[in-house]
């Protein structure tokens, strides 16, 4: 199977697909930091992504990880002002970050609408993209480091990170993070990494729980182009991992779940 085939994980509700997830990164993130020293993981906002890192903050074996030599990045932001509660990074510490020892400068949280670039969001991005090539090294496959574990929330409407259908982010060809105007989902300007960006991650996991997102993973599991279908596009170097609940998955094509027997 390539890499670049979306494998399938499909648990009975949203709380059991969160803690299930919860274990399977703290593992990812205990066997990078054992094999290299230490491990990046990008987060993401919405419902799925804050359901993961709660269960991740209420699990015991989170204790396993090594807090102090992880790299926490963002795969986008709502660009509003620091502190705002609807910015991904407020609500990530609520859910888990402010309760485990991290390294604060190994934190990469994105910039706030009143931080050094104003109300700028391309200056933000370009800011976010310049940090990020700073991280990555040579042995790195693009001007972004090859994170462990790329996380992203499926909305509804098939969006990954601020990548949505049709606008120009998701046709970004070179740039590894771009501001974003006029989102349909408010607030309308955020900065997202591109597809580029996600597809430099050695894993990228999909978080789709809800049967509001039934839809979205069935367009975008059955061939579906990424410019309308941005979750298509999602991909990591040596692994896709498309993990949802039974509700999101009730309307994938028959023969891609269960999975087909050979
Ligand atoms: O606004 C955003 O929405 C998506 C999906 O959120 P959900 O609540 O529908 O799961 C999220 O992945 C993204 O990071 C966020 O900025």
């Amino acid at each position: 199977m390539s890499a670049h085939t979306p494998q399938l994980v499909v648990h009975r509700d949203k709380e059991l697909m969160a803690e299930a997830a919860a274990a399977r990164l703290i593992t990812k993130v205990v066997d990078a930091q054992a094999s290299r020293g230490h491990a990046s993981v990008v987060l993401t906002g919405g419902r799925n992504g804050n359901g993961l890192l709660a269960a991740l903050a209420s699990s015991p074996a989170r204790d396993a990880v090594d807090w102090g030599r992880l790299d926490l990045w963002w795969g986008d932001e709502r660009f509003l002002p620091e502190g705002d509660p609807d910015r991904n990074v407020t609500q990530a510490r609520q859910a888990l970050l402010d309760s485990v020892p991290l390294d604060p400068e190994r934190v990469h949280a994105m910039p706030a609408s009143d931080g050094p670039y104003g109300a700028d969001a391309d200056a933000a991005a370009a800011s976010y993209a310049e940090a990020l090539a700073r991280a990555a090294g040579p042995e790195n496959h693009a001007a972004v480091p090859t994170f462990d574990v790329l996380l992203l929330g499926v909305g509804p409407d098939t969006h990954v990170a601020s990548l949505f259908p049709e606008l120009p982010g998701v046709r970004e060809t070179e740039r590894m993070v771009v501001g974003v105007h006029g989102s349909p989902k408010p607030p309308p300007t955020r900065v997202t990494l591109t597809l580029p960006a996600i597809r430099a991650a050695r894993e990228v996991w999909l978080l789709a729980a809800g049967e509001d997102k039934a839809r979205a993973a069935a367009i975008a599991l059955s061939g579906a182009g990424e410019i309308q279908a941005p979750a298509a596009g999602a991909r990591g170097r040596a692994r896709t991992l498309w993990l949802l609940d039974a509700a999101a998955a009730s309307r994938l094509p028959r023969g891609l779940y269960p999975p087909a027997s050979p």
